[in-house]
This record gives structure tokens, sequence and C-alpha cells, in this order.
């Protein structure tokens, strides 16, 4: 029987906020990925950077403070430096479980650049919250210095950058053909490497791709049959957080459309998620997405929790 190829996008719950907490977390999160091999699943992971790539340019910059000889780091260079730093954890993480449970099966990760329209209005508009949680007068101050910030669904204030839509996956035909061979390849880190394309010559723009986003472009390109994207809730709500909350265990892409109108789901946060669901379920027949815990993804897939968007 042809394996299912599965694209799971891990949010930060499953990666930990710093090295600590990521060296424990990705450990668990392992688990999960290696039973979903066990099930006989083909698996490509996709991750999110959003605090990693706060605090990686938080500390560059502070860097660049304390000498002359070094220099401010652009974001599309910290995005890759947390492809590495996220990445090299996961993989070594998931090959530790695999080994434990004397599996052979090899686990790449792949450095990704993805490319973007440079007109994207998103570079007007910046969305996608990256670093820590701010106080209100944190965020303030930094507005005063011209530094964007949004208050990030109902749990504090971020910084905000760019989030412009993924256009193209430069690495896909690697991807592909490690997949095909049987690995399970970590890419996309971060929502990938955000780049224009000049002529064939490719230039980092200061931006954070939404990871969701750009994984649901992966697993369209992969033609994969689920999407995962495993975050800290196990279910969609409607009236998120009101007395009133409905939690969702299945949604047509209409009915996603609708309560998208009706202003359901937070910008920055859910929104991209459904988004990108509805994109992928209408890239082919048959394709649905699970949102779901990073616990419940084996009781996601077998359709006992989480919420389920399809056509
Ligand atoms: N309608 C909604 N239903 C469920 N969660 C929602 C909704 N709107 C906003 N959220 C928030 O979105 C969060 C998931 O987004 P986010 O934290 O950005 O994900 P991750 O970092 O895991 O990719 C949930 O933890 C929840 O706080
Ligand atoms: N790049 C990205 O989408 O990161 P988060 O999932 O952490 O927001």
């Amino acid at each position: 029987m042809k394996k299912k190829r599965v694209v799971i996008a891990l949010g930060g719950n499953a990666l930990g906020k710093n090295y600590e907490e990521q060296k424990e977390a990705v450990a668990k999160t392992a688990k999960v990925i290696v039973d979903l091999v066990q099930q006989d699943m083909e698996i490509i992971i996709t991750h999110g950077n959003g605090p990693q790539v706060g605090m990686i340019q938080n500390a560059m910059d502070q860097l660049a403070c304390t000498s002359e000889d070094y220099k401010e780091t652009p974001l599309p260079t910290c995005v890759a430096m947390s492809q590495g730093y996220i990445g090299i954890d996961l993989q070594n993480a998931i090959k530790y479980e695999l080994y434990s449970r004397e599996m052979d099966v090899k686990v790449s990760t792949i450095l990704s650049q993805v490319e973007v329209d440079k007109e994207d209005e998103a570079f007007r508009s910046p969305t996608k919250p990256i670093g820590r949680f701010l106080t209100k007068e944190e965020a303030e101050k930094n507005e005063e210095n011209g530094i964007p910030c949004m208050e990030d669904a109902g749990r504090g204030y971020r910084i905000v950058v760019a989030s412009p839509m993924p256009k193209r996956i430069r690495e896909l035909q690697t991807i592909k053909t490690l997949v095909d061979a049987g690995h399970i390849v970590i890419t996309c880190g971060g929502g990938g490497i955000p780049v224009v394309n000049d002529g064939g010559k490719l230039s980092g723009v200061s931006a954070v791709i939404d990871k969701d986003n750009v994984s649901s472009l992966l697993a369209a390109e992969l033609d994969a049959d689920y999407l995962i994207i495993l975050t800290a809730v196990e279910k969609v709500a409607v009236n998120f957080g009101k007395e009133n909350q409905r939690w969702l265990s299945d949604l047509t892409v209409d009915e996603a459309r609708e309560y998208i109108a009706q202003d359901q789901f937070a910008k920055g946060s859910m929104l991209p998620k459904i988004e990108a669901a509805i994109r992928f379920a209408e890239s082919a027949e048959g394709r649905h997405t699970l949102i779901t815990l990073l616990d419940k993804a084996a009781d996601g897939i077998a359709g006992k929790t989480g919420t389920v968007i399809h056509k």
C-alpha cells in the first residue's frame, strides 16, 4: 500500500522558547514524529521561528552595539540562523528516537530559500509577530523608535515584521528527491529564508514568511495527503476566548471563509493557519488539513480530535 505523505508544521510549543526548553521540547516532539513514521507515513517537517528569530536578531543587534567589528545582521540571515539552530536539534532528537527504536531511517535538514514578490503589500503592512512578549509600555517605546508592534491574540505585545506570501520553494527538487528516497526531511524552517529573484540573483529581504503558509505550498508541491498543523490548541474555535466559545471538529472551506469574514481567527496566529488550510484543500481533491496539539497528532489522524479542514 502507498504510504501516506504528511507535511507537519510545528508551532512554538513543539520547540520551546529558549535553548534549554528547545532541547526538552524536541525530544518530546521526536517521539510523536517517530510514532507517525511507525504508522507508515512519509514525514516532512516544517517549523516556526517567531520567538527564535526575534531572539537571534536581538542578540545580533546588541553585538553590533559593542564594537565596530560587528555590523547589523539582516533579518533573512537571522531566519537562516534560526533554521540551523532549530533544525539541528530536531534532526538529532529524531535520529536518537529512531536509534532507540532500532529503526533505520535517514533524517535530513535542508536550508531553504523561498521566493516572495517584492511588491507584496505585506511589506507595507507588517503583521508577523516575532521575539518575546512585551508590555504595553515596551511596545509603545518601540513604536516611538519606528519599530512596529502589535497585540498578539490576547497574550501581550510583540514586534511585528512583514510576512509576504511564499511563491516558490527554491530547494523543492532536493526536498522531493530526499522524501522519495525515504528520508524524514526538515525544511522550510521559519517559513523559509525570504528572497526575491532579480533575474536569477537571489537577494534576502527583510521579512518572516508564515510557516503555515509555506507548509501549505510545500504540501501541495509534494502532493501530500495531509497537512498537519501542530499548535497550542486542540481545536479551532469560534468566539475564541469568549463565554460562547465553540470548538470545531470539522470545517469546510466555505464555512472557514464565512468565519474569516466574521473575524473569528486572529491575524498573525490562527488566521494564517486557516488560510493555509483552505489553499491546501483547494489545490487538489482529497487534501485535508488537521489542526491540533502535538500530543494529539495520532488521535487527530485517527479522527478522534482536532479540527479538520477540507473541501
Ligand atoms: N479562533 C481561534 N481558535 C483557536 N485558537 C485561536 C483562535 N484565534 C486565535 N487563536 C490563538 O492562536 C494560537 C495559535 O497560533 P500561534 O500561537 O501563532 O501558533 P504557533 O506558534 O503554534 O504556530 C492559539 O494558541 C490561540 O491562542
Ligand atoms: N515563521 C513562523 O511562522 O514562525 P511562528 O510559527 O513561530 O510564528
